[in-house]
């Protein structure tokens, strides 16, 4: 016992990441219970009258276990008076009043419990409901840096976790008030006829807790260290089983590869984990061993009492029945307040989550206004010394670019992989702000626009464009999500991209599912997928158009046609094209050739032709490559 109690205090987890990562310590676990209130107000707000119906509730079942012993006591006392009496004067009708209270208590009890399982797991699916909607909510607000950065997705997936977890931390939080008035009532009892029994029923009790305590404890620095490789093991569970890996895993013949790993990473888990379930279960046995003794002591002292005629037998049963259900309710209260401080310290991965906040806000710091966007665009964007590095990224994506792109302007972008472009687009857009530099929109830096206004009056379309589950019209309603009902606008916007002469031959028209993810989904070729998101970009009316890759996937009739419908919709809007075809390229104004992030030129096709600088050399060897 000396060794297990020293080991509470000595022992670290073993964390296979990092072994000297020291568990979580009492302290901290304690100290997690702060974030309660704030849970319980969550709760609170969830639903104010569910709340209340609760409390209520548990509040008078707390009262019943005192009750229904007294009762008990009542009922033997007047049987054991009844059998001194001569028969005749034996009158049975208190005895069996008190009998009829008893039944009505039990029948209370049953009714109290169940009414408090309902309210629960009323309160519980509308909490995980709004938890829910508040995380996608509150991701939705998070720069697309914090999505890159990889402890922050371990955040996101405990928070995620959590989500439903948390309802079953809620009831545990009320289960407790509730046991702790019961045990204040009954221990008054106790108290009243021997307060030493008191400290008997805690030396019983204790070490379990303590032992209970020390294996949450444990458990809860396994579960948290392993994050990681649960999320990898997530990821290869979705790899190696679903329908959009399973072309490439079947030609490449991954599944042993990818079973493997998962065998190796699972099985590593399955025995940390089995190694601390058994010491778990082995010292549960010793603990429940010590309560046993505990309260057959007390017993034994009750026997002795009630057998020397300084107590009743009714007395006998209220005072054992007390201190049995006492142990019980104690056990209960001290194993449940470390998953309670368990669920706690969870509880704080939910709101750290909650706690990160964007960079990109409006209005930007120390300004007191956001300025209103230009309707139209006056002079257009200039980009000032630019430079910008990812979070997770060793080298600068963009450096040093200078360059105007002008109100009305297509301009295209020209670069080998990894040049920069993208991430361009991606600056233009807000998705980040420059980390040296600056960029004007009409003399002004971005910073001083609402980004939300910023990102309603530029229409992107990425070459990784999203594949939506979702029928048709909607798809390319993402592009203007207001408009989704409007069927004349989805139906235009069909026909500028293309897509309608895919969505004619669905089956089920604009209303058909796509994707293969839900029932009767129809999967589309890329090409086929491409117009759909390219009709985005039509729905979409935005100041700034631009599309990064727009026609990778499409035939040469396709991108011509598109070009064609392309050159005529921005007709005076300002548009950025990314390509690395040379035929869509030089449809633009002018042509910002960009290598390792920096500029190299800029002018139109022929400037450039002329000019016998990079693009010259790019674009000849791609028209060599046609000879
Ligand atoms: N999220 C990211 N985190 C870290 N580095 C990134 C990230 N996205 C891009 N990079 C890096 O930034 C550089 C520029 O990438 P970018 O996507 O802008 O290139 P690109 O010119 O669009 O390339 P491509 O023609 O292949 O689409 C590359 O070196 C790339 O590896």
């Amino acid at each position: 016992m000396l060794d297990f109690l020293k080991s509470i205090s000595a022992k670290k987890p073993k964390s296979r990441l990092d072994p000297d990562k020291p568990a979580v310590s009492v302290r901290e676990r304690v100290s997690a219970l702060r974030h309660l209130p704030a849970f319980l107000q969550l709760i609170w707000r969830t639903s104010p009258a569910l709340s209340l119906a609760n409390i209520g509730l548990r509040l008078l079942r707390a009262g019943l276990p005192l009750a229904q012993l007294y009762v008990a006591r009542l009922i033997l006392d007047s049987v054991l008076a009844l059998t001194r009496l001569p028969a005749e004067q034996r009158a049975l009708a208190p005895l069996f009043t008190l009998v009829a209270l008893e039944f009505g208590l039990v029948l209370l009890a049953d009714a109290l419990g169940r009414g408090v399982a309902l309210l629960d797991s009323l309160l519980g699916d509308l909490f995980a409901n709004q938890s829910s909607i508040r995380l996608m909510a509150h991701a939705a607000e998070l720069d697309l840096d914090q999505f890159e950065d990889s402890t922050f997705y371990d955040k996101l997936e405990r928070a995620r976790r959590q989500t439903l977890s948390r309802t079953v931390l809620m009831s545990q939080v009320l289960s407790q008030g509730q046991d702790l008035v019961t045990l204040v009532l009954l221990a008054a009892g106790l108290v009243a006829f021997q307060p030493w029994l008191l400290g008997l029923l805690l030396l019983a009790v204790v070490p379990a807790f303590l032992g209970e305590s020390h294996f949450n404890e444990r458990s809860y620095s396994l579960s948290h260290s392993w994050t990681p490789e649960r999320r990898e093991l997530d990821y290869l569970r979705q790899t190696g089983a679903s329908d959009e890996t399973a072309k490439e895993v079947k030609i490449f013949g991954l599944s042993g590869f990818l079973i493997d790993r998962f065998r190796t990473l699972s099985d590593d888990f399955y025995r940390q984990n089995k190694s601390l379930a058994l010491r778990r279960a082995g010292w549960g046995a010793v603990f429940a061993a010590v309560g046993a003794a505990g309260y057959y002591g007390a017993y034994v002292y009750i026997l002795a009492r009630t057998v020397s005629g300084s107590i009743s037998i009714g007395q006998l049963t209220f005072l054992a029945g007390s201190f049995a259900r006492l142990r019980a309710l104690l056990e209960g209260i001290l194993s449940r307040f470390s998953s309670v401080a368990d669920g706690a310290l969870y509880l704080q991965d939910f709101f750290d989550f909650f706690a990160l906040k964007p960079r990109i806000t409006r209005p930007i710091e120390g300004s007191a206004h956001t300025r209103p966007f230009p309707r139209p665009i006056q002079r257009g964007f200039q980009f000032e010394n630019v430079g910008f590095q990812y979070k997770n990224g060793t080298k600068w994506a963009i450096r040093n670019l200078s360059f105007e792109l002008k109100a009305g302007e297509k301009l295209a972008l020209v670069g080998e992989n990894g040049a920069g472009k993208t991430t361009l687009v991606k600056l233009l857009a807000r998705l980040y702000d420059p980390s040296e530099g600056r960029i004007l929109l009409d003399g002004h830096d971005l910073r001083e626009y609402d980004p939300a206004e910023l990102r309603q009056e530029i229409g992107v379309i990425f070459q990784d464009f999203v594949r939506f589950q979702l029928p048709a019209g909607q798809n390319l309603a993402v592009g203007r999500i207001a408009e989704r009902h409007n069927q004349a606008r989805i139906e235009a916007a069909a026909a500028q991209s293309l897509a309608d002469t895919v969505i004619q031959k669905l089956p089920g028209g604009y209303e058909q599912m796509i994707g293969r993810r839900f029932n009767g989904g129809v999967d589309l070729s890329g090409g086929e997928w491409q117009k759909i998101a390219l009709g985005r970009a039509y729905m979409r009316e935005a100041q700034l158009l631009i599309l990064d890759e727009p026609t990778a996937a499409l035939d040469a009739r396709a991108e011509h046609e598109v070009f064609q419908r392309f050159a005529e919709l921005t007709q005076g809007k300002t548009a950025v094209l990314i390509s690395h075809r040379f035929s869509t390229v030089r449809m633009a104004d002018r042509i910002l050739v960009i290598e390792n992030g920096q500029f190299v030129e800029i002018g139109s096709h022929e400037e450039l032709l002329d000019k016998g600088g990079r693009y010259a050399e790019l674009f000849q060897l791609q028209a060599a490559g046609y000879r």
